[in-house]
């Protein structure tokens, strides 16, 4: 499951949200955390369109191979590219792995208030460049299996919502 979405959208908090509930009824669950990935499996890479898109495949990769072994794969990674998570969904098809892919919607006045990690104020201060959505492209997924608005709704009601498309799937 990718939960894609701006920074401060709320990708991170409900995936461990959704990935305690499912731990609790037994499954085995990771977290793909994009900023541990980058210190790690994509240490060295930036923010350019080439960048971002080799994070995702890389990403895209072992995410397939953790659910194709029985593990869900929760991954709260921005992902910005309508081509790039498009490949993802292809190279999970091509294998014959499940994929769901979440929209995280929050309007970028409300994750610019939240501002987690200071990147919009940093960027507002002329102190960085090119942060996804501001002044960097976002292209919003046209038709993803779910779409959460996450400023209506509770971080758990968010994870429910979540839930209940992998139970439809028979995922969950
Ligand atoms: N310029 C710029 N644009 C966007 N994000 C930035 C930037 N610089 C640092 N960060 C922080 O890095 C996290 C984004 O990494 P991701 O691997 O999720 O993004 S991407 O899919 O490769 O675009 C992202 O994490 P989240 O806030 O959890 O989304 C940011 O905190
Ligand atoms: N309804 C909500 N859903 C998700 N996050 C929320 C909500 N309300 C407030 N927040 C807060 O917004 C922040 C979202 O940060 P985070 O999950 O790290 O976002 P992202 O991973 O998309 O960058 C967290 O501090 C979280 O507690």
């Amino acid at each position: 499951m990718w939960l894609t979405g701006l920074p401060s959208a709320g990708k991170t908090t409900i995936a461990h949200e959704l990935a305690g509930r499912l731990r609790t009824e037994g499954h085995r669950v990771e977290v793909l955390d994009g900023d541990e990935i980058r210190e790690f499996l994509s240490a060295g890479l930036g923010f350019s369109r080439e960048d971002r898109h080799t994070n995702v495949q890389r990403i895209g990769f072992v995410a397939e191979l953790l659910a194709s072994n029985g593990v869900k794969a929760l991954v709260p990674v921005i992902a910005p590219y309508t081509d790039s998570r498009e490949a993802v969904r292809k190279r999970h098809q091509n294998e014959g792995t499940a994929y769901v892919e979440v929209h995280i919607a929050t309007p970028v006045e409300v994750c610019s208030e939240r501002d987690v990690k200071g990147l919009y104020a940093k960027q507002a201060a002329g102190e960085i460049s090119g942060l996804t959505g501001v002044d960097d492209p976002y292209e919003e997924p046209e038709s993803p299996d779910l779409r959460i608005e996450s400023q209506r709704q509770t971080v758990q009601e968010s994870a429910a919502a979540l839930h209940a498309l992998l139970t439809e799937r028979g995922l969950a």
